[in-house]
């Protein structure tokens, strides 16, 4: 049943010395086998041969420091028929075999008494730490978070907002002429062009769930102003506005800022049939999601749950790809049950740190079968039921049968906006995202070769004497942050002006570690500065060093992956008790402070030596960058990836690193390398789609 060159329990340390698996994964493998044996009731015997009862054992072993594995690599689960029989663990050169089927695997796994499967009779106890279900094979914990968070959404999506009138009536006719008042028909516009934000909206104020999914600039924000307007006129509600991360929610406040000044002067025409006023009660505010639940500091727990519900009666989640799955499952449980949900977000950039890929699986049943390799070809096509379809079209007024289709209710929930407003036409960085996007190889070599002045290639070239591809990115790096450390220099300067000028540029890395990995970048770009005299780094904190931090400090409000400058504090240079504190040098010498800008714009001031751990940021990771945008972006791709590091890269990876670039994009790389992430797509276990989608 399994063959292998020593026992399981040897090839596990093996296997975590060569870090195919971590201590973490050995180690539940290992409690799990101790625990749980074969029940003898449930495989109908009294009595198990030794030799049965060996192997059955090693196969236990082998499938729980899998399904381990698999979460350490935020799969949800582990499809049992995905399993490689003749390497089970894909290692370099095979140890390990198993010489059963799949399915035979999956009646052996159910004989244990730790693992149970829904539906079957022997399995009617819960408590089970490993569940199976439809061939998958799930922590309890997971399969929960999982079940819970579809049940959630599919409730959601069922449910309509109000008793929905059978004809066309004064009430849908209003809404109706108000929808046409902020969606006029545009001269861009053909005969035959849907107005999908027009639609998304339309969804939004009828539905209590609405995922309104979009590339950068796709126009997710104006969407979510206008119904916000809308909405704020039909009744009052408690609206809140949350993204994962500080820098995510300012820039919602800043988006959503920007366009209600927009949408004024849109309505101004308007004045005398529509309230203006009502504008000023959409929301600016944007909290992150972990204030928004209530941390309770030293808990994995929040305040606002199942028990304790949230305070509101609608919510928008921003940058919805960055939510994994246990968080979704919290933020679902502390929703009231009469509270609408909006997430908005890009379904095609790189899925959560954490595991999970909820809202890439809530798109999911969208997308079309067959392969495009045509950029300008739709990937998605919207699924509505019919019933639905025909009361969207009315309030809408585009007709919507063409995208009637015998899907679940989550199909009338979703709204994907295809058309960038902000990379126009032959944008450069629209084109390069939407080559990538599609994994079109073709279409990636000629946008390159068009010679677009808002993108740039810097090929690795590697000598004895150094790597001169790598130098002149360093230049390029320096040439950048160059402006923002002589800003704080100046002491006249603002903090938040400082920091807006350091974040026009960024190198983004697509792994951590060696030369070419954060590490290395962050040790190069340092050294670079100082040899050009821009910063002082003899010390540790010196005058604007970037921090990025790791870990969440919920005493100083600083959480995993805020970035601040290292700047001086201007109100400590007068203040008599700096004065006496520090004596009478402190009187001219403001002291440094590490300066964080906070969601409501506010500056937030921490005394160096009590930051929590943290890193230099002049290169950050690619996943840390995501709700971020910079005007300039430079992208470092390793010369000769390892295999592990091969599978970091994907099309996700590189798509997520254009789109944070406004105005300029920079890779350094090989063109093998480019090639390679661009054409693999990130594959995430989850039975989330299948239980969203099952009936189609
Ligand atoms: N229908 C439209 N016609 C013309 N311009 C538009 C339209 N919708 C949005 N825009 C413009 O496109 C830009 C981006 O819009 P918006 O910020 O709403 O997009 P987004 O999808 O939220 O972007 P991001 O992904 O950066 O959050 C804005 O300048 C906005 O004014």
């Amino acid at each position: 049943m399994i063959q292998s060159t020593q026992p399981i329990k040897a090839l596990l340390k093996v296997w975590e010395s060569e870090r195919l698996i971590t201590p973490l994964d050995r180690h539940f493998a290992l409690e799990m086998a101790q625990l749980h044996r074969v029940n003898l009731h449930k495989a109908g015997v009294d009595t198990l041969n030794e030799h049965d009862d060996h192997v059955y054992s090693e196969l236990f072993l082998l499938i729980c420091a899998l399904l381990s594995r698999q979460l350490s690599q935020q799969h949800t689960c582990l499809p049992i028929h995905q399993i490689m029989l003749d390497n089970p663990m894909q290692e370099p050169i095979s140890n390990c075999q198993i010489l059963c089927s799949h399915n035979e695997i999956i009646e052996i796994l159910l004989q244990f008494n730790g693992i149970s499967s829904p539906g079957l009779e022997q399995a009617n106890s819960p408590s089970t730490p490993i569940i199976l279900d439809n061939g998958d094979l799930y922590l309890q914990r997971y399969y929960q978070f999982e079940t819970q968070v579809a049940s959630y959404l599919t409730q959601l999506a069922d449910a309509e907002v109000s008793e929905r009138p059978t004809e066309i009536n004064t009430h849908i006719s209003a809404i109706s002429s108000t929808l046409e008042m902020l969606f006029p028909q545009s001269d861009e516009m053909g005969v035959t062009d849907f107005d999908w934000q027009k639609i998304a909206t339309a969804t939004a104020f009828t539905k209590r769930l609405a995922v309104i999914t979009g590339g950068p600039g796709t126009g997710k924000t104006t969407t979510v102003t206008k119904l916000l307007f809308l909405l704020t006129q039909q009744a009052a509600m408690t609206i809140r506005l949350v993204a994962p991360t500080g820098k995510a929610a300012a820039r919602l406040s800043e988006s959503i800022k920007a366009s209600k000044v927009r949408l004024k002067q849109e309505l101004a025409p308007f004045a005398d049939k529509i309230d203006l006023t009502s504008l000023s009660r959409v929301p600016e505010e944007a909290s992150t999601l972990h204030r928004l639940l209530g941390v309770i500091p030293n808990s994995p727990k929040f305040r606002h749950h199942k028990d304790n519900p949230l305070r509101l009666d609608l919510l928008v989640v921003d940058e919805a790809s960055m939510v994994d799955l246990p968080m979704m499952h919290k933020l679902l449980s502390a929703l009231p049950a009469h509270a609408r949900l909006i997430l908005l977000g890009d379904q095609d950039q790189l899925a959560s740190v954490e595991a999970g890929a909820v809202l890439a699986d809530i798109c999911a049943g969208l997308k079309q079968q067959e392969t495009r390799t045509n950029a300008s070809d739709a990937k998605w096509q919207m699924r509505y039921s019919s019933d639905y379809a025909g009361y969207l079209s009315t309030l809408s007024g585009f007709d919507l049968s063409p995208f009637v289709s015998p899907s679940p209710k989550i199909g009338d929930s979703l709204c994907m906006l295809m058309h960038s407003h902000r990379f126009k036409g032959d944008a450069g960085i629209g084109q390069l995202a939407a080559a990538v996007n599609n994994s079109d190889k073709d279409r990636i070599m000629q946008v390159w070769q068009t010679g677009y002045d808002e993108l740039q290639w810097i090929e690795h070239l590697k000598t004895n004497a150094g790597n001169s591809g790598l130098d002149e990115l360093l230049t390029q790096a320096v040439s950048h942050y160059r402006h923002y450390l002589e800003m704080a220099k100046d002491c006249s300067k603002d903090a938040s002006e400082i920091i807006d000028c350091y974040n026009e540029f960024r190198v983004l890395c697509a792994m951590r570690a060696g030369e070419y990995g954060v590490d290395g970048i962050n040790q190069g770009v340092t050294t670079a500065l100082k040899q050009a005299k821009l910063i002082g780094a003899d010390t540790e904190f010196y005058l604007g060093r970037p921090v990025i931090i790791q870990s969440n400090d919920y005493n100083l409000g600083l959480f995993n992956g805020d970035i601040g400058l290292i700047l001086p504090d201007m109100s400590s240079q007068n203040s008599p008790q700096r004065s006496a504190e520090d004596g009478n040098a402190a009187k001219h010498t403001p002291r440094l402070m590490a300066h964080f800008i906070q969601a409501d714009g506010s500056i937030l001031k921490v005394l160096p030596a009590r930051l929590p751990s943290h890193d230099t940021c002049f290169a950050m990771t690619v996943h840390k960058s995501q709700g971020s945008e910079f005007a300039n972006v430079a992208l470092v791709l390793p010369i000769w990836p390892s295999p592990a590091q091969k599978q970091l890269l994907t099309k996700e990876l590189v798509y997520t690193a254009i789109t944070r670039a406004k105005q300029h994009f920079t890779c350094l790389g090989s063109q093998a390398v480019f090639e390679h992430a661009s054409l693999q797509a990130t594959q995430r276990s989850s039975g989330l789609a299948r239980r969203l989608w099952s009936q189609i």
